[in-house]
């Protein structure tokens, strides 16, 4: 089933062409990663799927949905739509786990309910160690799951990562690699900029590649990998797809 549809998308800033034409879809259960250089505008391609912002030209469908029918991002969230962010700033004097509640309460009603989701919620992401200390005390690797687990308590059906392995070390970000794939779920489609190559590469079924706002190539991270256009582009943004 179809998840998403991004239909002929153009978003400018004044002179500025962030996002220029660009179509794509993304299949329930599926992991679709994002790369591109900086600035080819895969944060502007977030903001526009996650409601932040609205496109000048062509239309977003959720399940069939147009998103522009919907007034605020919190109706995106409302819908299953969650967005992690690439600056985390989560609640610092309020501890972990009532950082996650206050996310989960987009979805249930009562204290009960939302502690017992933080927790549930808290075990997926590796973090239930830290529950009750206060997330002002967190390690960047500690904030950037919870980070993810605040989006997971949304309880979303489109989960978009927005550079969740950046700054984390080779061990923490093997780690949050792990809590991504378990997410794996036909319930659950997974969306994911990212620029460590290792990271996108393991986790990604198909991959997008943008430049300068436009599409340049798509398909599996093997094809990708060997596109010459993207060889191009990598080269040129000094990138080396030979590590990965
Ligand atoms: N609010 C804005 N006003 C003007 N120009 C913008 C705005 N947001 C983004 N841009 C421009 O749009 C283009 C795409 O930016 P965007 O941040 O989406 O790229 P990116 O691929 O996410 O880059 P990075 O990998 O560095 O985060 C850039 O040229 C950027 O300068």
């Amino acid at each position: 089933m179809e998840v998403l549809r991004v239909e002929h998308v153009t978003k400018r800033f004044k002179g500025v062409i962030a996002v220029h034409d660009i179509s794509f879809a993304a299949e329930a259960g599926e992991i679709l990663g994002i790369i591109g250089p900086n600035g080819a505008g895969k944060t502007t391609l977030f903001d526009l799927l996650s409601g932040f912002l609205r496109p000048n030209e062509g239309r977003i469908l959720y399940r069939g949905r147009d998103v522009a029918d919907w007034k605020r991002p919190s109706d995106f969230t409302q819908n299953g739509i969650a967005k992690t962010f690439q600056k985390v700033k989560p609640f610092q004097d309020m501890t972990v786990k009532e950082n996650v509640m206050v996310s989960a309460f987009s979805k249930v009603k009562t204290i009960e309910e939302a502690g017992k989701t933080a927790e549930e919620i808290l075990e997926k992401a590796l973090l239930s160690h830290r529950t009750h200390v206060l997330a002002g005390t967190l390690t960047i690797g500690e904030r950037k799951k919870l980070e993810l687990a605040k989006a997971l308590a949304t309880r979303p059906a489109l989960l978009l990562l927005d550079e969740v392995m950046g700054g984390l070390s080779e061990s923490e970000m093997n780690q949050v690699i792990d809590v991504i794939k378990s997410l794996r779920s036909k319930e659950l489609t997974i969306v994911i900029i990212e620029h460590i190559m290792k990271a996108i590469m393991t986790l990604s079924d198909r991959i997008i590649v943008i430049n300068f706002g436009q599409k340049i190539a798509e398909g599996t991270p093997d094809e990708v990998k060997r596109n010459p256009e993207v060889i191009k582009a990598y080269l040129g943004g000094g990138v080396a797809f030979a590590e990965t």
